[in-house]
């Protein structure tokens, strides 16, 4: 989610070692005292489900939405978005152009190829160590705001209305995080300009197209390892057909999510847990593959703007709920070497008594 600070090891696209030849790359293979055998197919579970439109109004239903919103990002942390004020249509546009992407010739997609130490492009997980194993994942990563912070040389040219789209899709995003930010305040009656006075005038938003070839060894290789995301919020455009996002739920069973098509899936990331003093959930989710088919999903990761202080909010903080977070600035630049390590990048500003 930021670059990082140490020096990153070159390794080709995902797509390109496949075709290269058959056998299982051994950098991505999981070794038992990783992991273990991962079982790519645990229960599948209704997450809760959470209408904007309702949210959005001032009716005792949308009081009722209100409190639904508060218990699912208390006990689940996230929920599928429906009534988002998408068209299907639209949506289906969206995730056709990054299937398209990827779908495109080596050559093509090199003129977007991510550089070393950079975040933003085309590639695949960013390598901190010979020893890192890596994901069964390509993804095209690309700055959305703000707007001077964006790298348009990374986004495709080809398909044609891929960038016009996108921005788009961020207008559109920047409306339903207002709501979220407004609405999750409201649940803990707290000012609705709580949260969104830590977020910001200049939030980051970032959006990870991700590419899930087929694997022969499902078994052996995540997708993407178990992680809680480092935004306030993530908006998760799931793809339609095919599942392998996994929750794992009251920290100790992985779920499967089901598939709403054209819901948005939202989870709350790390920097939403801390400003809530650890009421609403920040989610351990993972991305498993299957053996038959690619999976591609957009992840849009929604962060306070840089160099904002965030924490807990004041009125969360009190003698039988003590301050649980330290303030933190820049909280997803060490993100990636926590991730590459197995650990959560929370722990280390929780407050031990
Ligand atoms: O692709 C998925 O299902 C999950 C993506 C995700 O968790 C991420 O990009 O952080
Ligand atoms: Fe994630």
């Amino acid at each position: 989610m930021a670059s990082s600070a140490k020096t990153e090891l070159l390794c080709k696209p995902l797509q390109e070692l496949l075709i290269a030849g058959d056998t299982l790359p051994e950098k991505y293979i999981y070794k038992d005292s990783d992991y273990g055998v991962i079982d790519s197919s645990p229960p599948l579970m209704e997450i809760p489900v959470i209408d904007l439109s309702l949210l959005a109004s001032s009716s005792p239903s949308g009081e009722d939405e209100v409190q639904k919103l508060k218990s699912a990002l208390c006990s689940w942390g996230c929920f599928q978005a429906i009534n988002h004020g998408m068209e299907s249509e639209f949506l289906e546009k969206l995730m056709g152009v990054g299937k398209e992407f990827f779908g495109l010739p080596k050559e093509e997609k090199h003129k977007y190829l991510r550089a070393v130490g950079e975040m933003d492009g085309y590639g695949n997980d960013m390598v901190l160590s010979q020893q890192q194993t890596l994901d069964w994942n390509d993804r095209l990563y690309l700055t959305l705001t703000p707007k001077d912070q964006q790298k348009i040389n990374y986004w495709p040219k080809n398909p044609k209305c891929f960038r016009e789209i996108l921005h788009e899709y961020t207008k559109k995003l920047q409306v339903i995080i207002n709501l979220l930010l407004k609405s999750m305040a409201r649940s803990l009656k707290l000012k609705e300009e709580s949260f969104l006075k830590q977020y910001g005038e200049r939030a980051i938003m970032q959006a990870r197209f991700n590419f899930y070839p087929p694997c022969a060894r499902p078994d052996r290789v995540l997708g993407l390892k178990p992680h809680s995301d480092g935004s306030a919020i993530t908006i998760l455009l799931q793809d339609r057909e095919v599942d392998g996002l996994q929750i794992l739920k009251d920290d100790e069973q992985w779920i499967r999510v089901p598939i709403i098509p054209h819901a948005l899936l939202v989870n709350v990331g790390d920097q939403i847990e801390i400003m809530s003093n650890g009421i609403f959930k920040s989610p351990v989710h993972r991305a498993v593959t299957n053996s038959e088919k690619e999976r591609t999903t957009l992840a849009v990761f929604c962060s306070p703007e840089a160099e904002m202080e965030i924490g807990p909010v004041d009125e969360l903080i009190d003698e039988k709920r003590l301050k649980l977070y330290k303030n933190v600035k820049n909280y997803v630049d060490s993100y990636f070497q926590y991730y590459q390590q197995w650990k959560r990048p929370i722990d280390a500003v929780k407050i031990s008594f």
